[in-house]
Formats: structure tokens, sequence, C-alpha cells
């Protein structure tokens, strides 16, 4: 195994997946820098949720190499791989994925309750990123109250809470309206940006990819594109946010 670069977080080299003989990855390598947002593009089953399940360790792959801080994630076995996803990487799916029994506060702590956190310090985190994606006076609620909208803040907040080192985003803003879409991405990548928290976001949407520093298209399950962008959009990423982060 060869050791990956010091300033890429992540770094994975000839990942290879198939299901049942149907190829979801061919061959993708690719090296997420340190704190940058990192948007992976590509149309409908190109194979990006198969990348970010590989890259966060949720898939391990047929083939192929995966290291996170220089430690290869590849070779750990379950349990090692699930500490990695709960203690260092957050994930925001399409699909607000909340626990319906649990408040919005409840929802948003759950990464610092599953660590240990006392229940006090695990509130107050959760609660200061609810206030600042705008739905601190919806804590106490349960998610099937709440608007679609609010609940996928709920989501972003809960990867936040957790102080991840990456996040992980698959279409995190898939079933939003346009105008809670921009606003909550730009949130996100506000909010990464002044906490030095990576992001690796799927989307098939060029107006959502056009918020990340970079952009790796996809195509059949091959890397295809790698597009840094002008620092005019990463300006946009960082002030337009109406919230404060
Ligand atoms: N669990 C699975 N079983 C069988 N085939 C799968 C499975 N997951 C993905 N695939 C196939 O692998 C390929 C890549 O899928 P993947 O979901 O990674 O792509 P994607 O770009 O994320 O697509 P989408 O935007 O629709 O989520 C597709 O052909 C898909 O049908």
């Amino acid at each position: 195994m060869v050791a990956p670069p010091d300033n890429d977080v992540i770094w994975a080299r000839s990942l290879h997946h198939s299901y049942n003989g149907s190829p979801g990855l061919s061959g993708v390598s690719l090296g997420v820098r340190d704190g940058e947002v990192l948007a992976v593009t590509g149309r409908r089953g190109c194979g990006k949720t198969t990348l970010l399940n590989c890259l966060s360790g949720q898939l391990v792959p047929q083939q192929g190499e995966v290291w996170f801080n220089s430690v290869p994630v590849h070779t750990m076995g379950p349990r090692l791989r699930e500490q990695l996803r709960r203690d260092r990487f957050g994930w925001i799916a399409a699909e607000p994925q909340l626990v319906p029994e649990l408040s919005t506060w409840e929802n948003a702590a759950l990464p610092l309750l599953l660590r240990g956190v006392s229940h006090r310090a695990a509130k107050k985190a959760a609660t200061e990123w609810l206030e600042r994606l705008d739905i601190g006076p919806l804590a106490r609620k349960r998610p099937h109250t709440l608007l679609q909208s609010q609940r996928q803040r709920i989501s972003v907040a809960r990867a936040l809470t957790g102080s991840p080192s990456v996040i992980f985003a698959d279409e995190p803003t898939a079933t939003l309206h346009h105008t809670e879409r921009t606003q909550l991405l730009r949130t996100l990548t506000t909010a990464a940006r002044s906490h030095g928290i990576t992001v690796v976001l799927a989307t098939h949407d060029a107006e959502v990819a056009a918020l990340a520093d970079r952009v790796v298209g996809m195509l059949d399950g091959r890397r295809v594109t790698n597009v840094s962008l002008p620092a005019a959009s990463d300006t946009e990423g960082r002030s337009a946010c109406s919230l404060s982060v």
C-alpha cells in the first residue's frame, strides 16, 4: 500500500465496486483536501452514492483503497468503521433520516449523545446549531409535525453538531424547493468553511455544485472531469449565507 498525500483528508485509489455484476464504480481515484467543499456530479446512476458510501466506510469496495487522515479504512473491520463514522463523519441524505420518537433537539444532538457526551452539553451544542439554522423555536417538536424543509435542517444541524472532520451530503437538497435549496446549501458550506469541516457533496444539480470549491464529474462509474471553481463562487458560498455561522 502507498501512503496518501499529507494534505488529503480522504484519499481513494482505484475503487471498483459492482452489484451482482452490474458496475457501480469502475476504477475511481480521488483525493479530498482538508477543509475543501468538493462536489461530485453526474447524472443519476453514475456512481455518486456508491462513491460516498465507500469514502465514508459504509461500504467496503471490492477493489481499491480508502484512507482517512493517512489511516486505511478499507482494511478496518465493521466496528472500527462504525466508530469512525460516528466520531469523525457526518452524513446528510436526500430524505431526512430522523428518529420519529425523538424531539428536534434530541435528533440534532444524537452524534454527541451516542459518544457519551452529557445530556446538558449535547443539548447546548444542538440548540446552537438549530438556532443558526433558524429552527431554534422548533427544538421540542417531533419530526412528523414539521415541514420537509424543517426536517432537512435538523439533518444538517445533526451533521454539524457532531463537529465532524468530514460531512458527506448525498443529494441533500433533492426534495427541497429552489429557494430553500440554495439557502440550506449556503448555510452548510459557510458553516463548514468557518469550522474547517471538509464536505463531500453528491449532486446532479449544477447550481448546487457551483457552491463547491472543486467539482469532480462522474460518468458510468468513472471519474471524468476535475474543475476547480473560481474565487467568485467561493466568495458567494462564504458570504451569501443569511444565517449567523
Ligand atoms: N444496492 C444496489 N443494488 C444493485 N444495484 C445498485 C445498488 N446501488 C446502486 N446500484 C447501481 O449502481 C449504479 C450506481 O448507482 P449509484 O446510486 O451509486 O449512482 P448515483 O449517481 O448516486 O445515482 P442517483 O443519483 O440515482 O442516486 C447504478 O447503475 C445503480 O443502479
